[in-house]
């Protein structure tokens, strides 16, 4: 399997405070790599830095040329990342937000495709409602239905407590969505304090339980 990314000796001080230091990891193609520690560990950070929207990270990063090509940069494309908030426009309806996130992406993607990955999350009947008229969970959910598109060209996810305010049954049916993902050879970098059961998930202890 390609070898995607290699970091090596990774720094990050935060007020005088060292969240890590002489963090190498590698990250291959097909592989879930959770990132794991207590609250204020440094888990979002790295993960900001990882895919270059934080640079108070030091230390040496590299991506593989044929993921550094395709657009692994802050304005890239070819991967979702989903921060730590639902990054849902409130003011617009659950499908103009997935539509937009496709939009983002140049993707074609017709209109039922769009209607079908709300459903997959469990948002048939509020395709067109305002996201502010929605619970947290469904909000999540909006964020989370690109996820179900399918879209080919994109081959890494980088989700950032994706399991938060889920429902039990929804974090289930994303468990399995990850992992059918890594096993047709997508690669997930993700942090959460939920356990994940995949075998192949590799952990990454990071902060004061590393
Ligand atoms: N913009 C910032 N300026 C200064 N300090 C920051 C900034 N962003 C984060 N920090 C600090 O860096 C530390 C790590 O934050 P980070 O969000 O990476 O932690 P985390 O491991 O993801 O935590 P959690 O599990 O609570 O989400 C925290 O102590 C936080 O206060």
């Amino acid at each position: 399997m390609t070898k995607l990314a290699v970091a090596n000796n990774l720094f990050c001080e935060r007020d005088d405070r060292i969240l890590f230091k002489d963090l190498s990891l590698n990250i291959t193609q097909g592989e879930i790599v959770h990132i794991k520690g207590p609250n204020g560990a440094g888990k979002t950070t790295l993960l900001r830095r990882l895919i270059g929207l934080s640079w108070v990270v030091e230390g040496d990063l590299s991506w593989h040329e044929s993921v550094s090509e395709s657009g692994i940069r802050p304005d890239g494309h070819r991967f979702w990342y989903l921060a730590h908030r639902p990054a849902v426009t409130l003011m617009q309806t659950p499908l103009e937000n997935l539509a937009f996130a496709v939009a983002m992406h140049q993707a074609d993607v017709s209109e039922p495709s769009l209607w079908a990955a709300l459903a997959d999350v469990g948002l048939k009947g509020f395709e067109d409602v305002p996201a502010h008229s929605l619970s947290a969970g469904q909000q999540r959910r909006v964020a989370l239905a690109r996820l179900y598109l399918n879209l080919p060209q994109i081959k890494l996810w980088v989700l950032d407590e994706p399991f938060t305010a889920l429902d039990v049954q929804a974090v289930s049916q994303l468990e399995t969505t990850i992992e059918s993902f890594a096993e047709q050879g997508g690669t997930v970098i993700m942090t959460s304090h939920h356990g994940l059961h995949h075998t192949s998930v590799r952990e990454l202890h990071i902060g004061a339980a590393a």
